[in-house]
């Protein structure tokens, strides 16, 4: 089933008041291709700028609290981002599965504060390198998935990232079988868990998405769009990858 491209950001612990020029010919590029959805998380501190600067374009945060307000020093709310104007917001990506040491249980539980706030939940899976190696990425992505996707979760609500740990930044990815294999499980294990809702929720790939592999990648069955690092710091990078998007939709 073709489902609405999605094609999102994340600046991860980059950029500045200044880097938001980029901005300007990102949100012409999305505005060129009504058919996709064009999304940029970048750090907390920027997010207000950015609905500023660029009204049109869709953001989100990196990361939320699972609490919707208390006494958790340095965290952000769920509905604290929707107040400044994002959208969805990114929880559990490996960086933080490993720095922050976020369980299933966490993520989860950030996913369900995501959806009571209005927000959509872009929930991140994948696997290390020893997993893959040992023949245990299907079964490590499953296992990430019965965790941290919340019951009540739908097309609407809900978006899953693929993204293999050992392609994060690297300049390595899966091959195309090998990324078609992991989508094909993660679709049928959402089918398990949220019944027809999980045919319809967006599965995303990211892991050294690039302008030169972004149509590649786009062309696999249930890719149903990128969530790119480093090539989305800059609109010479991150347009090519939305216009490689647009012209998979045709
Ligand atoms: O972690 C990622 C997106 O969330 C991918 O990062 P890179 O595109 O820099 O590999």
């Amino acid at each position: 089933m073709a489902l609405r491209k999605l094609v999102a950001g994340n600046w991860k612990m980059n950029g500045s008041l200044a880097a938001l020029a980029e901005l300007d010919a990102i949100a012409v590029a999305a505005g060129a291709h009504a058919g996709i959805d064009v999304l940029v998380c970048p750090p907390f501190t920027l997010i207000p700028a950015a609905v500023a600067r660029a009204p049109d374009l869709i953001f989100g945060g990196q990361d939320c609290h699972h609490a919707a307000r208390g006494a958790h020093t340095g965290c952000v709310a769920a509905g604290m981002l929707k107040e400044i104007g994002a959208a969805y917001v990114i929880v559990g990506h490996s960086e933080r599965r490993a720095d922050q040491h976020e369980t299933d249980a966490d993520v989860q539980a950030k996913a369900r504060a995501a959806i009571a706030a209005g927000l959509i939940a872009i929930v991140c899976v994948g696997e290390t390198e020893a997993q893959r190696d040992a023949g245990h990425a299907g079964i490590v992505v499953s296992n990430h998935l019965d965790g941290s996707v919340p019951p009540e979760a739908t097309e609407v609500t809900l978006v899953i990232s693929y993204e293999p740990i050992w392609a994060i930044g690297t300049g390595r990815t899966p091959s195309l079988a090998d990324v078609a294999e992991i989508h094909a499980i993660i679709r049928a294990k959402l089918i398990d868990l949220l019944g027809r809702a999980g045919e319809r929720v967006r599965i995303v790939y990211g892991g050294s998405v690039k302008p030169e592999n972004a149509a590649d990648i786009l062309s696999v069955a249930d890719v149903d769009g990128v969530l790119v690092g480093g090539a989305s710091l800059t609109a010479d990078q991150f347009v090519p990858i939305v216009e490689a998007a647009a012209a998979a939709i045709g």
